[in-house]
């Protein structure tokens, strides 16, 4: 069964057509790659799925329930997060600070101020920080630092998470880690569609590959068909290429 479902999304800014009658379908269990060269739209269906902008045209579904017009504390509440292409931890906290507010949402745990310790380890924990909880954000690398967004997101407790760019400014062996730990949650059960520049990391991971172009569905398929398909090379060779 379809755990999201977009149907026919259309976002403009103004004069600006950034997603064109787009759709997409994720199945329970599945991780999806959304690739597209810069400026593509792949951002801005991410933004419209978790509530941040308001759509255009189309439908959105969760489990079968239209999302579309839900405010994204109501989606997050349904079971879906998003962890940013840019880290904001507040510096002033430290790691398990950070991602014990984003266990506050929760209505029962807010009025015991936030998950316990011991919760706040387990989220640490499914991504490898929780050796890390006393630090500050700042005194963090920028794997950890990215770690830590991926915990608060955790911190939700999603069903499905939507990734953009995990990857960017790692290095390979941080890339092949990251994509061990996002194999990991699949196996606990998580759906997830993933944005990512880095090719090798991405393709390596998904299970299927979804090709916007100008705001436009241009391909979908495995990752071997995208990686062979004509009007995809041709698409990124006018821009950044697929490597
Ligand atoms: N809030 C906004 N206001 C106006 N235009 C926007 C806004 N957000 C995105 N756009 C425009 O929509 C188009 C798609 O942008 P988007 O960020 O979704 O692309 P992307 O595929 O995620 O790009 P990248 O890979 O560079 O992150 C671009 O032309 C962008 O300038």
């Amino acid at each position: 069964m379809s755990v999201l479902e977009v149907d026919n999304l259309t976002k403009t800014f103004g004069g600006l057509v950034a997603v064109d009658d787009f759709s997409l379908e994720v199945d329970e269990g599945e991780i999806v790659g959304l690739i597209g060269p810069n400026g593509s739209g792949k951002s801005t269906v991410f933004n419209c799925i978790m509530g941040l902008y308001d759509v255009t045209d189309g439908e959105i579904r969760f489990n079968g329930v239209d999302i579309t017009s839900d405010s994204t504390h109501q989606i997050v509440a349904k079971g879906l997060s998003r962890v940013s292409q840019e880290s904001n931890p507040i510096d002033l906290y430290s790691v398990s600070e950070n991602i014990r507010l984003f266990t506050l949402p929760n209505s029962i745990r807010s009025l015991h101020g936030g998950a316990s310790d011991e919760e706040i380890r387990e989220y640490a924990a499914r991504i490898d920080i929780e050796d890390k909880l006393h630090e500050m954000p700042s005194e963090l690398p920028h794997a950890d630092v990215r770690r830590l967004e991926i915990a608060k997101s955790l911190a939700t407790e999603p069903e499905l998470m939507l990734l953009d760019e995990p990857f960017a400014g790692m290095n390979q062996a941080e890339i092949g880690e990251l994509a061990a730990q996002i194999e990991r949650f699949r196996e606990d059960g998580m759906t997830m569609v993933v944005v990512d520049h880095n090719m090798g990391g991405l393709m390596e991971l998904v299970d299927r590959v979804v090709v916007l172009n100008n705001g436009d569905f241009l391909a979908a398929g495995t990752p071997a068909e995208i990686a062979a398909d004509d009007a995809v090379q041709e698409a990124y060779l006018a821009g950044e290429g697929l490597q």
